[in-house]
This record gives structure tokens, sequence and C-alpha cells, in this order.
């Protein structure tokens, strides 16, 4: 049978075994120290999201390649951008930014997305992605001009998840935002997934142990950490 990394995640949420996903961004990650930053995150990483709001031109593709020769871990595309979009990873979180009112990260970015899929054996997940306030301006925010949606409007938050499923998204990931002040309340964690039963992905802020433990008690089936290990290498001059 055809590999299939939803299925995947699908048989952990099942046997209720959390996933931990470490976000490398291309713009600050040093491709020859690859081996040392594996070396590094945590022995229970389950997959690697490789993306940025904003990131240069062929600098995905770069860093797909120097990871795919040095790990088996799933390489997953979370784009900020179609331009990211590079046929050597495993998966395309095909996402859409269920919080904002901007049809360009809607439907636009997914249309002009499709001359890069020609051709491609990505797997593709569509997700919903929900920007949430974390106590301070995120790049989400600032590149796709879209407010987040307060942690008090915990009703808005699961009605914009249920309307994701409802749409399609196979995935729910909710978005603090990279380098969150505070990542989001377990609360609405726990109200999210009794409200959904695709996988939900929680990310944005989460620096500690504790605050991952949270996350995943609340029912968070994968938490995703960026910016705490961003500094276990940083790129040669970028
Ligand atoms: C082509 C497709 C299907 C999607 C791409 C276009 C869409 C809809 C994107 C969603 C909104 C967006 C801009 C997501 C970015 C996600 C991301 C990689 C965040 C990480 O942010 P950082 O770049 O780490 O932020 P900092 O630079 O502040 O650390
Ligand atoms: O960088 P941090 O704050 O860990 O956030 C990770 C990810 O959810 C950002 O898109
Ligand atoms: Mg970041």
């Amino acid at each position: 049978m055809e590999k299939s990394f939803y299925k995947d995640i699908l048989k952990f949420v099942a046997s209720g075994e959390k996933m931990l996903s470490i976000l490398i961004d291309p713009d600050k990650f040093a491709n020859t120290e690859v081996e040392t930053f594996l070396g590094r995150i945590p022995k229970h990483t389950t997959h690697l999201f490789i993306g940025g709001s904003t990131v240069a031109n062929g600098d995905t593709e770069e860093t797909v390649r120097a990871l795919k020769q040095k790990t088996d871990l799933p390489l997953f595309l979370f784009p900020g951008d179609y331009s990211q979009i590079t046929s050597f990873a495993d998966v395309l979180l095909f996402l859409t930014l269920l919080s904002g009112r901007n049809a360009e990260y809607l439907i636009g970015q997914q249309v002009k997305s499709i001359a890069k899929l020609k051709n491609t054996s990505l797997e593709i997940i569509p997700t919903g992605y929900i920007l949430i306030d974390g106590g301070n301006s995120s790049s989400v925010s600032k590149v796709t001009a879209t407010d987040p949606i307060l942690q008090t409007e915990v009703e808005t938050i699961v009605n914009t998840a249920l309307a994701g499923k409802y749409m399609g998204s196979k995935l729910i990931y909710l978005e603090a935002g990279s380098g969150a002040k505070f990542p989001i309340n377990p609360e609405i964690i726990s109200k999210v997934k009794e409200a959904i039963e695709i996988p939900l992905i929680v990310g944005g802020g989460i620096k500690t142990e504790s605050q991952k433990q949270a996350a995943f008690q609340a029912g968070a089936d994968m938490v995703v950490m960026g910016t705490i290990f961003e500094s276990i290498i940083s790129p040669p001059s970028k």
C-alpha cells in the first residue's frame, strides 16, 4: 500500500501517542550544521516542519535537501507563501487562514500554488490554520494583514475550527504566532478538541516541557516548537 503521512498521523492519534514537530525556518537555519541540529532536538521528535512567514526564494529547497540527506523524519512544508513549495519534501500542509478575511490567504495563494504542484509527489494535507492572539504582534498577522482571534473568543475559535472541518480540512492548526508571549490556553485546546474529531496541531510560544505537556493533556495531538530551538545553530550570514 502506498505510504501516507496522514494515515501515520491518524495512527498516532488512535494510539494516543503524542507528536512533536520542530519548526525550521530556512532563513534562520545553517544548512551546513544539519547534523548538529538533529543531534540536539528532542529524541521524541516525530516530524520536522519547514517554513517561514517570509523566506528568500530557493532557501526552503536547499534546507529541505540538506535535511533529507541526514534524517528519515517526515519533512512537512509549512509555507507562508506558495513560493516555498519544493517537491523534495514529503508533505505540503495546504494551509488556509481561516481566522482571517484576506482572500489572498483563503484562496489566492492556493490557486497560485497549483503550477508548482504539477509533477510532484508531495502528499497534500488540507489544513485549517487559525491564528490566535499570543500577546504580541506576530509575523503571520503582519504578512497576511489579518488580526488574530482573541483568546477570550472561545466560541468563535471553536466555530472556526468546525467550519474548517466541514470545508474539508483534515488537520486543524491552532497558532499563537511564532515567538508568542503566551501559548494557546489549554481550555481553548480542549474545547476545540471536543468539537472536532480530526487531528489537532498546536503551536506558538511553547518553550517549556510543562507548556508542552499542558497542550498535550488538553487534547493537542501534535505540538510545534520553533523559536526555542533556533539558537541551537544560527545561519552563516543571512
Ligand atoms: C500555498 C499554500 C497552500 C499556502 C501558503 C499560504 C498561506 C495560506 C499561509 C498561511 C499564513 C502564513 C503566512 C503562515 C506562515 C506560517 C509560518 C511558517 C509561520 C512561522 O513564522 P516565522 O517566519 O517563524 O515567524 P518569525 O519570523 O516571526 O519567527
Ligand atoms: O516559534 P514558536 O513560538 O515555537 O512557534 C512555532 C509555530 O507554531 C510557529 O508557526
Ligand atoms: Mg519563527
